[in-house]
């Protein structure tokens, strides 16, 4: 927009009844005319932040996203038109640069699947979806639509018989991780798993205690500011991993953990109504929550395991390691597993690589509370006590015959599992660079 010929300018530039509509280097300008004080009253609004323009014969409608107290409401101005309202070509050239301006990459007017988890959290994503987001997806005039899920397993169930599932612009999952996880794993019982999971961008609306999806693609907790990024998000291709334990095969898209870590996560969903708290919590108190159902059989239409499964014998160039006194065992392929927690500062979601951190348990209390510590900054790896590797596939044979295992934050049986990285088998939307920045304090 800085070296602009003076037609273009003119472009820019619409006048309207009772004010001047300009469209700048960063949003759109608003002058108003208030002819009694005889001045000029000027707002902007970032193009970031508009969601819709339309015109009828007499009045210009501007929809957009207005920030106040660090959440975003819906907003409107209305302007009457000086002459030709809709009729008029260059009206129209306006409002198609206002939108190209607010969209970007991005696609405009999204076509959304919405699944609303009831019991997320702290039990409070629908108030929340109602309150946050649907107005600002009916502004931006998004087609919805939407599911409250009604048991676990539904979504999955929802996800496998979609006919229509191809036409989603994005899947959003109004939840915690155990809900993409599901879709993702349903998803993965089609026969056209690798396509969909390829292809339709899974999105996560922070409304679980959790919410590692959001955290990492959309670097915040703020649910209207991920309704927002939703919206302007651009497709962001994630690697997914295969999880094989006996004869079944699971889809991961976050984390695998073993040991003390997988116990104070998964001892506390009973306790969803303390949020991110749980999971310090957990560390004081142990109770036993059931497992998701998640099938794991009939993947016929996901990519070939490269390295085979865990009932395969080990390929000879794996370097074998023994921890008898395994303490934590964390995989994971995004830098963080909750807002608060950088376990895998150096992950890349789609660099077909896993991260793994490896801790005695004989580090001890002390230093096992540092560790604690440190992991918000992500500053532990630079302890002596945790070892970090980056790899393609892995497998843990466990020495214990009883133990806590998760995948995605979910519980699964404690037995041998092998995993291996399928370098961008997934999609999500994230927020376009640039955006990024200012918003990282929230
Ligand atoms: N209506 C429902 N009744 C019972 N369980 C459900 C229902 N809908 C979804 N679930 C299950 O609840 C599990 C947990 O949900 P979800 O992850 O969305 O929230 P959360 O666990 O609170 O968040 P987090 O994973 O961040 O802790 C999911 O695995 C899903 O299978």
């Amino acid at each position: 927009m800085k070296y602009m010929t003076e037609e273009a300018i003119c472009q820019t530039t619409l006048h309207v009844e009772s004010a001047t509509l300009e469209l700048g280097e960063n949003g759109l300008t608003i002058r108003q005319r208030q002819k009694q004080f005889a001045r000029q009253k000027s707002i902007e609004v970032r193009y970031f932040h508009v969601l819709w323009a339309q015109a009828t014969t007499e009045q210009l409608t501007i929809h957009y996203a207005a920030e106040r107290h660090k959440t975003l409401n819906a907003a409107k101005r209305v302007f009457q038109l000086l002459d030709q309202g809709t009729s008029s070509p260059r009206l129209q050239a306006w409002i198609q640069l206002l939108l190209d301006c607010a969209y970007g990459e991005a696609k405009a007017r999204k076509h959304l699947k919405i699944y609303l988890n009831p019991f997320s959290g702290k039990g409070s994503a629908i108030k929340l979806y109602h309150r946050y987001a649907e107005p600002l997806f009916e502004a931006a005039q998004c087609r919805i639509d939407l599911h409250e899920t009604r048991y676990s397993g539904h979504a999955s169930r929802l996800v496998r018989e979609d006919h229509e599932i191809d036409s989603w612009d994005a899947i959003v999952c109004c939840s915690g991780d155990g809900l993409p996880y599901e879709i993702i794993n349903g998803i993965a019982q089609r026969d056209d798993a690798g396509h969909i999971l390829r292809n339709v961008p899974i999105v996560q609306l922070p409304g679980g205690s959790g919410n590692a999806m959001c955290v990492n693609m959309f670097k915040t907790t703020s649910f209207s500011h991920a309704a927002l990024y939703t919206l302007k998000g651009i497709r962001q291709p994630i690697d997914l991993m295969s999880v094989t334990q006996g004869d079944k095969r699971y889809i991961s898209f976050l984390s695998q953990n073993v040991g003390l870590l997988a116990e104070c996560d998964l001892d506390t969903e009973s306790m969803r109504f303390l949020g991110g708290k749980r999971f310090a919590v957990g560390f004081l108190q142990r109770l036993f929550n059931p497992p998701v159902q998640i099938n794991g059989e009939n993947l016929h239409g996901l990519p070939d395991l490269r390295f085979g499964s865990v009932n395969d014998s080990l390929p000879d160039s794996w370097k074998r390691e023994h921890h008898p006194t395994l303490g934590v065992f964390f995989a994971g392929q995004f830098p963080f597993v909750d807002a608060k927690s950088k376990v895998f500062p150096d992950a890349r979601p789609d660099d077909g690589l896993v991260d793994i951190i490896i801790v005695d348990s004989g580090i001890g209390t002390w230093r096992l509370l540092q560790l604690f510590k440190r992991v918000p900054e992500g500053n532990h790896l630079a302890m002596h006590e945790v070892h970090h590797r980056k790899v393609s596939a892995y497998r843990v044979v466990p020495v214990r015959t009883h133990g806590a295992f998760s995948i995605d934050g979910e519980r699964s049986s404690f037995q041998p599992f092998q995993v291996e990285v399928h370098p961008q088998l997934g999609m999500t939307l994230a927020t376009p660079a640039g955006v990024e920045e200012r918003y990282r304090s929230r």
